[in-house]
């Protein structure tokens, strides 16, 4: 995964869930949390509470790409939703109306304070991070003071605020390059770039402060999102296999193929796609088990399950563009996995999710994005 020539680190010992203190319990049947309030559709006939306890969610990373999807799925699943975003990738305009705006960062723990407080947050979904793998190599304590620092800074002044639920959004890179079939969450941990490092760090903490405050947590470890549920909620950077074809497909090139030679079926490198509103129902799942009375700590991985190869992929996207012209095979690039496929059946098991959008209706989707965000002119 990624671009990094550093080499794997391993804590001697160490599985990504540390010391067997993961697991959640639900300590008491589920009830509504005290001094909250009745949010939309959790009413039923008569004024009798049907549903999970009132939660007001703080959705760091909320005008990005996957943050803007999964505050609409949870907006629109009845929770109440806040997003802070520094704008440094965020786009407000992602963000359906009703959804508050915070515009900051959380390295601002002041500003984390004033907002936890003013909306009453009792549950806080972190997105917030760098996310590129050749720039994390080429600065690793920027990774290190936005992905870390942000995240502790945060933690803090969640614990401060008597939050005491907590969803740290995590990736397939703390994996690194694992020789199985199917990765599960006993999976070593190897990352192999200073992000999939920031990530795990990130996992340490969030359980190790969980631990500490009494909050409830859950790492979700993505594989490789794609697609857009809207063409407006499309990803507009060009750091993915997906939107990298489009880019060379408009610049009139060939699409590229980071090596053919890999121990895999057709010798490009297998991934696991993930659409992005898949994703983002699974943080739906994730927020809802975290609700009443949850204790402990749970890392799930959210894949499909199934691998596509870099070929299956840029043929299925000359398919849907209409521009099926012959890939070009370049040499590998350094620090790629040949293959990382999520198992997931724990997700299965402890959220209840699985993911419904297969790789088809991903590049459609993304594609609908793109051309959405690259509209061509009467010239071309
Ligand atoms: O033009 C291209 C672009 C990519 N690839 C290949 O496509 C595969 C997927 O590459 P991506 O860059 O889309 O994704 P990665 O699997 O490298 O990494 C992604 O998933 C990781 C988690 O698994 C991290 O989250 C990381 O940030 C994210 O970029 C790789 O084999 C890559 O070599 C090509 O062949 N041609």
């Amino acid at each position: 995964m990624g671009d990094a020539g550093a080499a794997p680190q391993t804590v001697p010992g160490d599985r990504c869930i540390p010391g067997g203190a993961g697991g959640m319990r639900r300590t008491a049947p589920e009830r509504d949390e005290p001094g909250a309030s009745a949010g939309p559709g959790r009413t039923g006939a008569g004024g009798v509470r049907i549903g999970w306890a009132s939660m007001t969610w703080l959705i760091t990373g909320g005008a990005g790409y996957i943050g803007a999807h999964v505050a609409r799925a949870m907006a629109e699943a009845g929770e109440r939703v806040v997003a802070l975003d520094d704008l440094s990738a965020g786009v407000p305009s992602r963000l359906p109306e009703g959804i508050p705006l915070v515009q900051g960062s959380s390295l601002d723990g002041d500003l984390l304070k004033r907002v936890l407080a003013e909306h009453a947050v009792t549950g806080v979904v972190h997105l917030a991070a760098r996310k590129q793998v050749g720039e994390s190599v080429a600065q690793p304590t920027r990774y290190y003071q936005e992905n870390v620092g942000g995240l502790a800074t945060l933690l803090d002044a969640a614990a401060g605020a008597g939050v005491r639920r907590f969803l740290f959004s995590s990736s397939a890179a703390v994996y690194g390059n694992p020789d199985v079939d199917l990765i599960t969450e006993d999976t070593p941990c190897a990352p192999m770039s200073p992000y999939g490092e920031t990530k795990l760090a990130g996992e340490w903490l969030v359980r190790a402060a969980g631990r500490a405050h009494g909050i409830a947590t859950v790492c979700l470890r993505y594989f490789n999102v794609a697609g857009a549920a809207a063409p407006e909620l499309a990803d507009t950077g060009v750091f993915n296999v997906i939107p990298m074809v489009f880019d060379r497909l408009t610049r009139d090139e060939a699409p590229r193929i980071f090596g053919d030679d890999y121990p895999t079926p057709d010798g490009t490198c297998v991934r696991d796609y993930i659409h992005v509103a898949d994703l983002a129902e699974a943080h739906l799942a994730a927020a809802r088990r975290l609700t009443g009375d949850v204790s402990g700590d749970l890392t799930v991985n959210i894949g499909r399950g199934e691998g596509v190869s870099v070929r299956e992929l840029v043929t299925l996207i000359g398919e849907i563009s209409g521009d099926d012209r012959a890939p070009v095979v370049e040499p590998r690039r350094p620090g790629d996995a040949p293959r990382a496929v999520a198992s997931a059946g724990l997700a299965a098991r402890e959220l209840g999710w699985t993911a419904r959008r297969g790789v088809r209706e991903m590049v459609e989707s993304a594609w609908e994005g793109w051309v959405h965000h690259h509209p061509r002119t009467p010239s071309e």
